[in-house]
């Protein structure tokens, strides 16, 4: 171990600080997975950031040698094949960070909510070599992934019994990585302090309601912003929290049985 001497900026003095570093560290290498499959999709509702990660991917993928795919749509591309996976390269991925949404398309795919569709998946894959498998999504696509992982050798045996594949295939494609990037507006992972396209999906919200705040206050009207979440109440609570609103619902915390009246108390209070 060796000590660094550092400078880092605090709330705008220079103060000096020693931290340890390791001498040891390594660092992937160029061109050291040369010749793996590697795909990324992005799955669920679209989140800001979707498309800096798979940027991200891409980039990474192809200094580490890797041949890289887009899976467009989702699960469902992953599921449909064909036209859906496509190899990607360098500029595939320029002038996409800025951009909302996802460049690679995005979706809710109940086909893999089946095995049947997660065997078609598996096919899909091995046949193009993919055994590295990035998924950017919320909760439901990453548990989504998680199952297909467990179930892969399962998949493959089935592949391999209906002659789908060959024993070498079998052999050649056992293992399957994944990696999962929470991407998702909700911010409802556990263990990340906050998924990607919350930061962005919050500012829009706070920029809609300083904008109608105005028309509030000038007729003196009350407006119901309803923000998205779904069963996660984030959004909601941050939101009424930095923009001082008077009431706020949230799944979590259902509205108690007498709520109409206590709110109209509130409103009144905040008017006069
Ligand atoms: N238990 C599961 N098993 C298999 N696949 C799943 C499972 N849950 C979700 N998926 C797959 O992931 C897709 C996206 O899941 P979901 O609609 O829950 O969005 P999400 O990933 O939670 O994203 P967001 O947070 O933006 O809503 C589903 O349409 C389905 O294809
Ligand atoms: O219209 P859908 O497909 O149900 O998606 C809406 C939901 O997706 C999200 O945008 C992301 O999960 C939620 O915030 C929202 O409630």
């Amino acid at each position: 171990m060796q000590e660094l001497e550092e400078f880092i900026v605090v709330s705008g003095k220079i103060e000096t600080a020693t931290m340890e570093v390791s001498t040891t560290q390594k660092f992937i290498g160029r061109g050291s997975h040369k010749g793996k499959g590697l795909a990324v999709l992005t799955s669920g509702g679209d989140s800001q950031g979707m498309n800096a990660a798979v940027r991200s991917v891409v980039r990474m993928g192809i200094y580490l040698g890797c041949k890289v795919y887009f899976i467009r749509e989702g699960y469902q591309g992953m599921v449909d094949g064909g036209d859906n996976i496509e190899e990607a390269n360098w500029s595939s991925v320029s002038s996409i960070i800025h951009r909302g949404g996802t460049v690679i398309g995005s979706a809710r795919c109940t086909d893999f909510m089946k095995r049947e569709g997660r065997v078609k998946a598996a096919y899909n894959l091995v046949t193009r070599g993919i055994t590295n498998l990035v998924v950017i999504g919320g909760d439901g696509s990453l548990t989504g992934a998680n199952l297909f992982r467990e179930e892969w050798a399962g998949l493959l045996d089935e592949l391999l019994e209906n002659n789908k594949i060959t024993k070498d295939q079998r052999e050649k494609y056992k293992f399957l990585h994944i990696a999962g990037m929470v991407g998702s507006i909700d911010n409802d992972f556990c263990g990340t302090d906050m998924t990607i396209g919350t930061d962005s999906a919050l500012h829009r919200i706070i920029g809609a309601i300083d904008a109608i705040v105005s028309t509030a206050y000038s007729h003196q009207r009350t407006f119901i912003m309803e923000v998205m979440g779904r069963q996660c109440g984030f959004l909601a609570v941050y939101t009424a929290l930095c923009t001082d609103a008077t009431y706020s619902f949230i799944c979590e915390d259902p509205a108690p049985i007498n709520w109409e009246k206590k709110m109209c108390t509130k409103i009144a209070e905040a008017r006069i």
